[in-house]
């Protein structure tokens, strides 16, 4: 069986993603868009503490570190946290270049080489067509240089939603913290009904 994707993608026709005005200019890092969140927040000590910033068009790039608590082989990254970060970086994508809330509908993870413990990720995640409100996303994700060897693929649809998707299907014990705590949040503001 060939290992190349070769379903067309986007998979439906798209217009071409617009960079939002005020999306975070060029070289810009990105804020953690929210402190428990396993991806970016630094209030998770075991989670990704990936690290963002904007690029050129509609690109940004991410670089995650690899440590001992995402193992699953014996010093290897886990593949499930792996696809994680590609699922952070790519939201964080959709979120800081598009500026409107979404949500991760359907992600799909093609593992090239193994990523070892101490290994850092350079993940480069380009927007590729917005139909409506769904949003197609990939990304390819380097090892230990911005030209590194590909070692992981991945590739998305987000679905745009409204600010009530967080409201009604969140833990109301966590969106009390964030109403006591709202810098828990990033002040970065986005447009909320789309
Ligand atoms: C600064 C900020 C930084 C922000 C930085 C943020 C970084 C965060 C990164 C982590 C992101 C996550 O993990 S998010 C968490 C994981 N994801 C979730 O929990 C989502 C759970 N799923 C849902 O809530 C729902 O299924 C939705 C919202 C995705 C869709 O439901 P809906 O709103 O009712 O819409 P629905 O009509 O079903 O779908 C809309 C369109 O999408 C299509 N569609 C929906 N799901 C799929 C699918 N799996 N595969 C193909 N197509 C799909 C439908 O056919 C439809 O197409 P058409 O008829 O229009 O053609």
């Amino acid at each position: 069986m060939s290992r190349t994707t070769t379903e067309v993608w986007p998979p439906v026709p798209t217009e071409a993603p617009q960079r939002h005005p005020e999306a975070p200019a060029p070289g810009a890092d990105l804020p953690q868009h929210y402190a428990y969140c396993f991806g970016c927040g630094d209030g998770v000590e075991q989670g990704l503490h990936i690290r963002t910033s904007a690029c050129e068009g509609v690109t940004i790039r991410s670089r995650f570190t690899v440590t001992e608590a995402h193992q699953g082989a014996p010093g290897l990254a886990h593949g499930g946290l792996l696809a994680c970060a590609f699922d952070e970086a790519l939201g964080a994508a959709v979120g800081n270049l598009l500026r409107k809330p979404a949500v991760t509908a359907k992600l799909e993870t093609e593992f090239v080489r193994p990523v070892p413990v101490g290994t850092t990720l350079f993940i480069d995640a380009h927007l590729d067509g917005v139909a409506g409100r769904k949003v197609y996303v990939s990304a390819e994700g380097r090892l230990d240089a911005e030209d590194g060897t590909v070692a992981v693929r991945a590739r998305a649809l987000f679905v745009q939603v409204k600010l009530s998707h967080f409201l009604e299907n969140g833990r109301p014990e966590d969106l009390a913290k964030i109403a006591d705590n709202p810098e828990l949040l990033t002040r970065r503001s986005v447009e909320l009904n789309p």
